[in-house]
C-alpha cells in the first residue's frame, strides 16, 4: 500500500463524505430564502468539518489498532498491517485537527469551531476510547457525535447571537431547533445502520472482545431493537414537515424511504440468510443520503412547496 493511500484510508473517506454531505445540507437549509449564499463560510466550513471528521477517524485507527488487527473487516488497515506507525498517525491526526480548528475559528466562527471540537472528542475519545469497549449501548450514546454535522453546518451559516444568550438560539433569526431535528434524525438512524452490520460481523466483535449488542444480547434481540429504532426513525423523519421546516415534497420522500426501511427491518426479523443484514446496512446508507437530498430539494429546488416564511427584504440590504 502506498504511503499516500494509507494516509487517505485513515480518514475513512466514504463515511466522512456522507458526514460532510449532511453538514453541507445543514448549511443550505440554514440559508434563508432570498439571502445571498455565504460562499466563504460554506467552503471553509465544509473543509473544516471534513478535516475534523478525518482527524477523528485517524484517532479511531490509532486507539483501535489492537481491535482492528483482530477483526477480518479491519485487519487490512494501515496500522494493523504496519504500513504506518502510531507516531505518524498521531502526527497526521493532530495536523488535520489543528488545521480544522484554525480554519473554522478564523474563517467561519468560534461557535462552529467549538461544536466541531466537541464532536471530534465525542467520537475519537469518548466513543472510541471508552464507550465502544464499555457497553452495548456504545453506539447509541456515541452516535451523538456522528449525528452532529447538520448542526455544525447550521452553526457555520447562522452563527451565535451577538448578545450571547442560549435562549436566543431558538429565536427566528437562529432557529437552532430546526438544526436539532436533523441531528435527531441521524441519531435515531445510527442504531439500525450499525447494528445491521454488527449482526453480520458479530463473530469479529466477539473475537476482539468488543461488547456490541448482538454479541452481548444475541441476534434475535438486536433484530427487534433495529425494528424499534426504524419505527422511531420513520416518526422523527416526519418532524421537519410537522415543524414547518420542510414541505410535502420532503414528506413524500421521507414516507417512501422510511417505508422501505421498515420493510427491510421487518424482513430482517425472519431473514433468509445472515447476508440479508448487510442489505439492511447498505440500504441505511442510501436512505440517509436520499433523505437529506430530499430535504435540500424541498428547500431550494421547490421553494414554492416549502412553507418557509416570506423574507422581508430591508431596502438597501
Ligand atoms: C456511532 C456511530 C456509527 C457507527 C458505530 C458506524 C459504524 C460503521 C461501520 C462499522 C461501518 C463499516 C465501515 C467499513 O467497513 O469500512 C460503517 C460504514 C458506513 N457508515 Fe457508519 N457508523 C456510525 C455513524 C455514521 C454516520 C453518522 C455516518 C454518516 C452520516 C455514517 C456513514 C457511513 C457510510 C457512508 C458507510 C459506508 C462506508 C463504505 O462504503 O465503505 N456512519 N459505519
Ligand atoms: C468532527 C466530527 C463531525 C466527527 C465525526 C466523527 C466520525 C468520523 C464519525 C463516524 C462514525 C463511525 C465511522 C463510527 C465507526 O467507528 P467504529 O470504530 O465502531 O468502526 P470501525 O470498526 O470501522 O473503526
Amino acid at each position: 500500500m502506498s504511503r499516500a493511500i494509507a494516509y487517505w484510508e485513515l480518514t475513512k473517506p466514504r463515511v466522512v463524505a456522507l458526514i460532510v454531505f449532511t453538514a453541507v445540507i445543514g448549511m443550505f437549509l440554514a440559508i434563508e430564502p432570498g439571502r445571498p449564499w455565504p460562499w466563504p463560510r460554506i467552503l471553509l466550513g465544509a473543509l473544516g468539518i471534513w478535516l475534523a471528521a478525518a482527524s477523528a477517524a485517524a484517532i479511531n485507527h490509532l486507539l483501535d489498532q489492537r481491535i482492528d488487527a483482530v477483526m477480518a473487516r479491519t485487519r487490512h488497515r494501515p496500522l494493523a498491517t504496519g504500513s504506518l506507525r502510531s507516531g505518524q498517525v498521531l502526527a497526521f491526526a493532530l495536523a488535520l485537527g489543528t488545521a480544522s480548528m484554525a480554519l473554522l475559528w478564523a474563517g467561519v466562527n468560534g461557535f462552529t469551531a467549538l461544536l466541531t471540537f466537541a464532536s471530534l472528542i465525542g467520537y475519537a475519545v469518548v466513543y472510541t476510547g471508552w464507550l465502544k469497549r464499555a457497553t452495548p449501548q456504545n453506539i447509541v450514546i456515541g452516535g451523538l457525535a456522528g449525528a452532529a454535522p447538520p448542526l455544525l453546518g447550521w452553526a457555520a451559516v447562522r452563527g451565535f447571537p451577538a448578545e450571547g444568550t442560549l435562549a436566543a438560539l431558538w429565536e427566528p433569526a437562529f432557529q437552532y431547533h430546526h438544526a436539532l431535528l436533523l441531528v435527531l434524525i441521524i441519531y435515531v438512524w445510527t442504531p439500525p445502520h450499525f447494528w445491521a452490520l454488527a449482526i453480520f460481523r458479530r463473530e469479529d466483535y466477539a473475537k476482539a472482545l468488543v461488547p456490541m449488542l448482538p454479541v452481548v444480547y444475541g441476534v434475535g434481540y438486536t433484530r427487534w431493537q433495529i425494528l424499534f429504532y426504524t419505527v422511531l426513525l420513520l416518526v422523527v423523519s416526519l418532524l421537519p414537515f410537522v415543524a414547518g421546516m420542510s414541505g410535502v415534497f420532503y414528506l413524500g420522500g421521507a414516507l417512501v424511504l422510511g417505508g422501505v426501511f421498515l420493510y427491510y427491518a421487518i424482513r430482517l426479523l425472519d431473514p433468509p440468510s445472515e447476508f440479508y443484514a448487510m442489505q439492511v446496512f447498505n440500504y441505511s446508507v442510501v436512505y440517509l443520503m436520499a433523505l437529506f437530498a430530499f430535504l435540500l430539494a424541498d428547500h431550494w429546488l421547490l421553494p414554492g412547496m416549502a412553507p418557509a416564511p416570506a423574507l422581508e427584504l430591508v431596502p438597501g440590504e
